[in-house]
């Protein structure tokens, strides 16, 4: 009798010597970055980019940012939705996030810090400057990988000049028990792309296209790679985001990071090289802040597959 084996996400590492873009290893992982991202939207990637002692202070950072007061974390707004601080919502009470905007400039860091600690936190900006920046350059290698792949590195390099870096520091509190519980409901990120990193605590479950959950298991030098919703319509549907959530069980809080990458100031259009008689236009050109607005409303939230409600042809 066969066992049942469960599904593995992909795991790409990405060291130093596979970087050289002209060497054949740089090749044959740009394939495989593509392809998982094709069959899963997301693939696990070790990197080397955030050592351990970076990896230690960024946590240590947010434990010290959730352990201040509510009313000085609430006075982090935005004027984009989910931007800034998200908490006390009761369908998932576990949660609370916060978001650094324009997270690899020391303008939008030190802003997000002095909010937070009028009176200065340096090794609060030092870190976070510091692993927004480490972070957003595998983002750029792969969908720079994914970009040459498909033929279309020049419209790459302009999408990257209208990249902008959300940092989401993420706290769940533990549930107390054995019983799982919902950390974060089931969704699909509304970003280009996101990039995960949990602490020692897992809870992170990604869906298969089968609809098998799989667990991801937390390290230091893993992050999840994952598409979002821009991403599906600037490959023009060959890259789907991935459904995934965050279920809670035991008495460890939970810590976990996410680097969203959005578009600004630039329309999001499929190249016209990915479009023909077989792959027809599948979204019209959009403006991905008012695409977060419109995901925020009430119709937005009603809607099963908001991206085609929006500006599916
Ligand atoms: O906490 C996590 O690992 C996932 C968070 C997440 O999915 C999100 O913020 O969109
Ligand atoms: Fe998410």
């Amino acid at each position: 009798m066969g066992s049942l084996k469960k599904p593995n996400l992909p795991v790409i590492e990405f060291s130093v010597k596979h970087l050289d873009t002209a060497s054949s290893s740089w090749f044959t992982k740009r394939v495989e970055v593509t392809r998982a991202l094709e069959e899963y939207g997301c693939f696990i990637a070790t990197y080397e980019g955030v050592s351990q002692e970076l990896h230690d202070a960024i946590f240590l950072a947010s434990q010290e940012l959730f352990d201040l007061p509510t009313e000085v974390k609430v006075l982090n707004t935005s004027d984009t939705p989910s931007h800034g601080y998200v908490g006390q919502i009761p369908v998932i009470p576990l949660y609370e996030g916060l978001g650094i905007e324009d997270s690899t400039t020391t303008h939008g860091v030190e802003r997000f810090t002095k909010l937070m600690w009028p009176s200065g936190k340096d090794s609060f900006s030092e870190s976070v400057l510091k692993y927004t920046k480490a972070v957003a350059e595998l983002d750029q290698i792969v969908m720079r990988m994914v970009a040459t792949n498909y033929g279309i590195e020049e419209h790459y390099e302009s999408l990257l000049g209208s990249t902008t870096y959300l940092l989401k520091l993420i706290k769940y509190i533990s549930p107390q028990g054995d019983d799982r519980n919902m950390g974060i409901v089931p969704h699909t990120d509304k970003t280009f792309m996101s990039i995960l990193h949990q602490n020692e605590v897992k809870g992170l479950e990604i869906k298969t296209k089968d609809g098998e959950w799989i667990e991801v298991h937390p390290s230091p030098s893993s992050f999840i790679v994952m598409a979002g919703d821009a991403c599906m319509a600037w490959t023009n549907g060959r890259i789907e985001p991935s459904c995934h959530r965050v279920m809670m069980q035991g008495n460890t809080d939970r810590y976990s990071l996410g680097l969203f990458t959005f578009i600004r100031d630039l329309k999001v259009e499929a190249p016209q090289e990915l479009v023909d008689e077989n792959h027809p236009l599948q979204f019209k050109a959009f403006d991905h802040y008012k695409y977060l607005h419109y995901h925020a409303s009430a119709e937005g939230r009603r809607s099963k597959f908001p991206l085609k409600s929006y500006c599916g042809i």
